[in-house]
């Protein structure tokens, strides 16, 4: 297993609980998508994977985490990216007054000297344009650019877990599928992906596992397929919380389900 997550909980103060009991596998090779909705703890589990809990004042209050088996629970933020996890985060955090090149030399600090160039290359095959746009500032770059720039800085450092934080936010329905596609060829190419995403259709489309948060714990895991279609998944993520990004997942009034407490369950094993 690439990244094992078990019995995470995690407090912010003294009281509140951001996180419970949670475990989250993600394979080796695989897209696994984190669901749910706000506030239900996509981003204190990113939080707590990348080491950037002491930011936001949250701490790991009992559980682990584990990158191939190495236990990276109490590393800082540096030493997670080293070891070979990076997190795009939610708001992007591009440099708006650097140029899209410096912004992806900023993501290959770490990176040993004579690899900068191919992980530059390798990032503007991916992202065509980028490279059409290497010169301009960052900052004047449309809300979908930003994202791919964002996600190319973080591929400049090769890494084996890529981290994303709700990549579709703000973005018009062309390029959520745009960059839908664009996790598919990243993971293609052999780095795995934990996908947070408040758009279901996106993230089922591109994971092959899928785990939904409600609240601060785990209320269902299973394979893409088997979450898709299943009534849990409406009661649970779809219905009652009216995000328009949710609403294009299922329009077929499925979305209208009571929201009814469920207890976790599994729907079926991880694959591989
Ligand atoms: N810095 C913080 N200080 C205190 N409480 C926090 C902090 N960050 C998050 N929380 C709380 O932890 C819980 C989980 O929040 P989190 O932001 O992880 O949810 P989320 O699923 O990512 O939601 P969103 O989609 O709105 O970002 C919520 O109750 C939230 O209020």
């Amino acid at each position: 297993m690439l990244l094992q997550v078990s019995d995470l909980t995690v407090r912010y103060g003294r009281t509140i609980q951001g996180l419970a009991d949670v475990d989250v596998d993600v394979p080796e090779g695989s897209v696994t998508a984190v669901l749910g909705a706000n506030g239900a703890g996509k981003s204190t589990l990113l939080r707590a994977i990348s080491g950037t809990l002491p930011l936001h004042r949250g701490k790991v209050a009992q559980g682990k985490v584990s990158l191939e088996g190495r236990d990276i629970t109490r590393l800082d933020p540096a030493e997670i990216v080293a070891a070979g996890v990076v997190q795009v985060p939610e708001n992007r955090q591009i440099f708006g007054t650097m140029t899209v090149e410096e912004n992806l030399r900023a993501g290959a600090l770490i990176v040993p000297k004579d690899k900068r160039g191919p992980a530059r290359d390798r990032v503007y095959e991916l992202f065509p344009r980028l490279l059409e746009r290497r010169t301009q500032r960052a900052g004047l770059l449309s809300g979908g650019e930003q994202q791919m720039l964002a996600m190319g800085r973080a591929l400049m450092s090769s890494p084996k877990l890529l981290l994303l934080d709700e990549p579709s936010l703000g973005l018009a329905p062309k390029m959520i599928t745009l960059i839908g596609e664009i996790i598919s060829e990243i993971n293609a190419a052999g780095t795995a992906v934990l996908l947070v995403e408040q758009n279901a259709a996106m993230a089922l489309k591109v994971a092959q596992n899928v785990v939904v948060l409600e609240v601060g714990r785990l209320a269902l895991t299973g394979t893409a397929a088997d979450v898709k279609d299943s009534p849990e998944l409406a009661a649970l993520y779809l219905g009652g919380h009216g995000d328009s990004h949710e609403s294009d997942a299922q329009s077929d009034g499925e979305a209208a389900a009571p929201r009814t407490p469920v207890a976790r369950r599994t729907l079926s094993k991880w694959q591989g």
